[in-house]
């Protein structure tokens, strides 16, 4: 045992100055590597290259075979063949140029998707012009034959719209910026024609040809085909985004959701190199169109990263989807948070609130020396874990309200209504903002976050958040003894103390929150070997979470025999992967074993205090 107060057999700072003695030793021991992103980018490039080597494929069939016909129609100007022609030879060029080798960024692929589709516009408007302008010239069915024109123009403009939406992937806000423009093509050339000839504006609206009824129609087409066009990428887009969320993310396979929180979805993962399990984050996709959102995600991950105490949940990686939706990938903690373990077993004895508060408090002096407030402790966000051979080893996560000391940024990030964490477990300060808040915020969130443990109950209940953050701020505590007798008096001192209103009463910080934790009457009275027993009893962790068997020598030798008939040559030329069946289940797919917790559990099952010590 520590003389800080922390236990646990892994190094962790000895004492109340072991940070700011010695700042090197909480130097980031682990780097994040957004390795992802970097696979995720050229999958991203490899989809719209192709995509966009189909699209101006189709684009330049349609517009030879048009070429063909307009050349042997008598009556087409001469220009416009012209003009047809560059289109055809520029088109094919394109195509070609997509077939060979090249291998341009995703940005000079977009430029190219703009400049083809933006040049068969910019024709469409100049051709539609002088179109229009030639029929306008024929005296007697001039108004009729110049209507005939716009229909056809306008199916022309459906099938490049449609050839758009359905070959370049995007999303919907993407795709409309460039269905649009497209859209509005037709309506130039009109526009330019009645400013320029007083003959078809005396035509128009008066004319039965061309009836603002006919012409509202028109309209009223192109838009219906634009937006489902829009509709029809976004939809596209999502199905993409839901097979592939559903089997693999970049090199991670996801197996099963864990859960869902108030930033996205968690999801068992399986490193496709390492096999290594671990939880991947996966942000949701209305908050990945939020700036402050994704900052504050960013933040979560960088802050959690930065440390490295052995309570601290472990970053492995970040990155983005193809599709560009972020998320991050942590260790995987069998076994579950403290809100689900009071929620299946009723409230913990004293010595296993101890046991598991006394390592929280060493993740957090580490984070506190590192100048990071958690400022978001609640029982959800620390796990009791299954880790190292070790039961009840106490992780704590969803560092995503981390805020450093003195980082004004951050704590505009966090600001995203007017109070953020949760109210259930929120220090007054950061409430009345009447103290700026430091690392005692996380001393009280540790005090509620041990009434909680203790009673079943937060400190402070109330019809709504409002209420419930106004009797943090205001209300008196009820003693933890009046709510569920039995607590030891020296343990409910210190969580009292905790709670303080003022910071300046409570601990100070969690060093010595911790020793007081420790020196209480009922500090030895829960271990490693009484956690190991309760688990194998009350919550057996699976065979799946367990440390793999020790390698079979034979087929290690075996393994190593093969490797001197390696085709390397197979392995450069890798096979053509199988194509992702989204009727399979992920798990059924892995061949995965059963759930570690099953769902449904009955969260009343086992509920008294003395059951689950
Ligand atoms: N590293 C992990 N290993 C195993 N399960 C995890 C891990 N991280 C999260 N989970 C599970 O995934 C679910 C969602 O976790 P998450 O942290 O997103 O929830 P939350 O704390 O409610 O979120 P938030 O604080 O953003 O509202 C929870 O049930 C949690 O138990």
């Amino acid at each position: 045992m520590s003389g800080a107060g922390f236990p646990g057999d892994r190094p962790v700072p000895s004492g109340p100055s072991a940070g700011t003695s010695c700042p090197d030793s909480f130097a980031p021991r682990r780097r994040v590597v957004s390795s992802a992103g970097v696979r995720g980018e050229s999958e991203i490039r490899d989809v719209l290259h192709g995509r966009l080597r189909a699209a101006v494929f189709v684009l330049s069939l349609c517009f030879l075979a048009f070429f063909v016909v307009n050349a042997f129609s008598p009556g087409v100007l001469t220009g416009i063949l012209h003009l047809q022609g560059v289109v055809v030879v520029m088109l094919m060029a394109a195509t070609a140029l997509l077939s060979t080798g090249w291998k341009p960024s995703s940005r000079r692929l977009r430029i190219m998707e703009a400049v083809v589709f933006g040049g068969v516009g910019v024709y469409f408007i100049i051709a539609i012009y002088l179109g229009m302008r030639l029929r306008l010239g024929v005296e007697a069915d001039g108004a009729w034959q110049l209507a005939d024109f716009l229909k056809s123009a306008l199916s022309c403009m459906l099938l490049i719209i449609y050839t758009y939406a359905i070959f370049i992937p995007n999303d919907a806000r993407r795709a409309a910026r460039m269905i649009a423009p497209l859209a509005l093509t037709l309506l130039v050339a009109p526009s330019a024609l009645a400013l320029t000839t007083p003959a078809f504006r005396a035509l128009l609206g008066t004319h039965p040809a061309l009836s603002f009824e006919n012409l509202g129609e028109h309209a009223l087409l192109l838009t219906l085909a634009a937006s489902t066009a829009v509709y029809g990428a976004h939809t596209i887009n999502r199905y993409r985004a839901e097979v592939l969320h559903s089997r693999e993310m970049n090199q991670y396979v996801l197996i099963r959701k864990l859960g869902a929180g108030g930033m996205g979805d968690v999801f068992l993962a399986e490193h496709s190199l390492l096999k290594r399990p671990c939880a991947l984050k996966l942000i949701n996709e209305k908050l990945d169109q939020n700036p402050t959102a994704l900052a504050r995600f960013e933040l979560e991950v960088r802050a959690t990263a930065r440390l490295s105490h052995w309570n601290t949940v472990e970053v492995y990686d970040y990155g983005r989807t193809d599709l560009g939706a972020f998320f991050y990938v942590m260790e995987y903690l069998p076994g579950c948070s403290l809100q689900e373990l009071v929620d299946r077993h009723g409230p913990l004895p004293a010595g296993r609130v101890i046991y598991l508060l006394r390592q929280a408090c060493g993740a957090l002096n580490e984070a506190h020396q590192a100048g990071l407030v958690h400022r978001d402790l609640k029982p959800p966000n620390i796990f009791a874990a299954y880790r190292g051979g070790q039961y009840d080893v106490a992780k704590i996560l969803d560092f995503g309200l981390v805020k450093p000391i003195h980082d004004e940024r951050s704590s505009v990030l966090t600001l995203e209504g007017v109070v953020t964490g949760s109210p259930l477990y929120m220090a007054p300060e950061l409430i009345v903002r009447n103290h700026e808040p430091d690392a005692r915020v996380d001393v009280y969130g540790i005090g509620a976050v041990a009434y909680y443990l203790l009673t079943g109950r937060p400190p402070f209940l109330g019809p709504d958040a409002m209420a419930v953050m106004i009797a943090h701020a205001r209300d008196p505590v009820e003693p933890l003894s009046a709510v569920v007798p039995g607590v030891p008096p020296d343990l409910e001192e210190v969580v009292l103390r905790c709670l303080e209103k003022d910071p300046a009463d409570r601990f100070q910080d969690v060093v010595s929150l911790a020793r007081a934790l420790e020196a209480c009457s009922d500090a030895d009275d829960w271990s490693a070997e009484r956690a190991a027993a309760w688990w194998r009893t009350h919550q057996p962790i699976e065979a799946a979470d367990q440390p793999p068997p020790p390698p079979d020598r034979e087929t290690d030798r075996e393994a190593l025999d093969s490797l001197n008939h390696v085709d390397f040559q197979a392995i450069a030329r890798p096979g053509p992967r199988e194509p992702l069946d989204p009727e399979l289940t992920i798990a059924e797919d892995r061949g995965h074993p059963a759930r570690l917790l099953p769902h449904g559990y009955d969260a009343t099952r086992d509920r008294s205090p003395s059951e689950s010590s």
